[in-house]
């Protein structure tokens, strides 16, 4: 007992110790002391907090630097943030395997999803995404686009079905709608499943899933919690978010996990399916590159991307519709004498030249993923000592950071109206009157570049040319009060986008 409780004492002394250096001692010595730095304010107001996409973006007008700034995240950590497109190029192209994806998101990615591409490292991950790259391969852009106008469809009769159920004017919540219908598009695609939690949602362990990814005090007490104490031991005990996260992937998990493994023994018994429109995801990838426990982990990860962030990407372009109505004007206009009224799409097979006549649709799409990209903050985290826009990193551990949300509104990189909402700038230009490719950073960019971005944009075509074909767009909230909020991995609308949709009504 003795002996415990001085072992315990002693952990909590160098506990308090190593604080006391964190905070006092270290700030003084660092190595990136010279960096330009924020005024983060006193350190008893921020110990327990990360500063988040809006500060970046605080900081990008205010803290003149030539690419790098230094700052400190929870617990004191220090941390680089890179501001100009010559470090992104270095951070994630030229040199990418010398930086590794940060420990903290690294881990939770892991627990989520168990080892996949996301984590995966080096020459590792060179092989996983080979692995993974037939299932994303523009050879199966037309049952993408059969399958995506079918469950729009769907999303179009469950929100008509809402609106003629309730009220007179019943308030919609847009954002999980679009959840629902993205995880039972990605669950036919990657698995060959039907979770149907459009359909029938009440009740469905399927909406725990969904509820994981929501903006809420879970998610940032689990960001908390992650960076007091070690991994394994954080899974070990019983802290209310964890047994929350853990528990919350109920059926998708063991849904994924037991259709990818019936998959998998189907290819081993030699029944290959040959026409690419029955192949699923999972009949993509290729098993002689991927362990069957990396089939399965991959899977999981599709499954949670594919819904997660295609219906926080569209729930932005419909606030963006709400808020300049004369664009939902013009878009439906072009996307009813285009593509025919939505009633009659299920006679109709889209591809991808009906929607290539539709480049308003895209730009529309283009410009709210330049504003919320949903993914706020890249990390990557030194794994060598190597050189960063000439200054010299010396150590594995350094963690660095890039803003999407900064980069996308760089006036330097887009010009002097880059925070305004302009979907035309689209089209005079393809990169968006951009200087570089590196200045859009919603998808990432690299070797490490989003691989889900074609399937992602396009979903988010159809859906939304079925949405905005059917259905006038307003607010049931004051638009003020819609505000963004960053959760675990996403910048969301805060408790979801509640709208109202009115069926458009059509001359006879
Ligand atoms: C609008 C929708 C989406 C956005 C904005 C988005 C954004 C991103 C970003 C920024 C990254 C890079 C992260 C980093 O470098 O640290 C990324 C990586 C990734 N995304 Fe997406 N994503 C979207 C949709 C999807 C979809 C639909 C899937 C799969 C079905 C997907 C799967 C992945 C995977 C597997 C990676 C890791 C790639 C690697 O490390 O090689 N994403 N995504």
């Amino acid at each position: 007992m003795g002996v415990i409780f001085l072992a315990a004492c002693a952990a909590v002394a160098l506990w308090i110790a190593h604080g006391a250096y964190k905070i006092l001692v270290y700030p003084r010595f660092s190595p990136y002391r010279h960096l330009p730095s924020p005024d983060q304010g006193p350190i008893w107001k921020r110990l327990f907090t990360e500063p988040d996409t809006f500060d970046f973006l605080r900081w990008a007008d205010q803290v003149p630097n030539d690419g790098l700034i230094r700052y400190f995240g929870i617990l004191n950590d220090e941390r680089l943030h890179v501001t100009n497109t010559q470090g992104l190029v270095q951070l994630l192209q030229k040199d990418t395997y010398l930086y590794r994806k940060a420990s903290a998101q690294g881990q939770l990615v892991k627990f989520l999803a168990g080892d996949n591409v996301v984590v995966a490292e080096g020459s590792k991950h060179k092989t996983v995404r080979k692995g993974l790259q037939p299932a994303f391969s523009p050879a199966r852009k037309p049952h993408w686009y059969q399958l995506f106008s079918t469950t729009a469809l769907d999303l179009v009769q469950a929100i008509d079905h809402q609106n003629t159920s309730g009220s007179d004017q019943p308030a919609i919540n847009l954002s999980r709608m679009l959840s629902q219908m993205g995880l039972d598009t990605i669950g036919k695609d990657c698995v060959g499943t039907e979770f149907d939690s459009l359909r029938s949602p009440r009740g469905d362990k399927t909406l725990g899933y969904l509820k994981l990814f929501n903006t809420s005090a879970n998610a940032h007490l689990l960001e908390i919690i992650m960076h007091l104490f070690p991994f394994w031991l954080l899974e070990a005990l019983p802290f209310k978010a964890v047994q929350y996260a853990r528990n919350m992937t109920g059926r998708v998990k063991e849904t994924v996990q037991h259709e990818a493994v019936q998959d998998m023994s189907a290819q081993d018994h030699g029944q290959e399916k040959e026409d690419m429109n029955d192949k699923n995801m999972v009949d993509c990838m290729r098993r002689d590159l991927l362990s069957p426990e990396q089939v399965i982990n991959n899977a999981l990860t599709m499954v949670t991307a594919g819904h997660e962030e295609i219906g926080t990407a569209l729930t932005w372009v419909v606030y963006f519709l709400i808020l300049y109505p004369q664009v939902q004007t013009r878009l439906r206009r072009d996307i009813t004498s285009t593509l025919g009224d939505a009633n009659d799409w299920k006679d109709k097979c889209f591809t991808e030249d009906d929607f290539n006549k539709l480049p308003y649709l895209r730009a529309v799409i283009n410009e709210s993923l330049r504003l919320r990209p949903n993914v706020p903050v890249i990390w990557r985290e030194s794994t060598t000592p190597s050189t960063l826009l000439d200054t010299a990193i010396p150590h594995r551990g350094t963690v660095i950071t890039a803003s999407t949300w900064a980069m996308n509104r760089n006036a330097d990189e887009w010009g002097p109206n880059a925070t305004d909402f302009s979907p035309d700038r689209w089209l005079d230009d393809v990169n968006g009157g951009a200087k570089s490719a590196f200045s859009f950073m919603t998808f990432g960019q690299g070797p490490r570049k989003c691989i889900g971005e074609i399937y992602a944009r396009t979903q988010m075509e159809c859906v939304l040319a079925a949405l905005v074909d059917s259905f006038v767009f307003s607010s049931a909230l004051r638009l003020d009060d819609i505000a963004p909020s960053q959760g675990m991995i996403t910048v969301k609308v805060w408790q979801g986008l509640r709208i109202f949709a009115q069926p458009v009504e059509r001359a006879p």
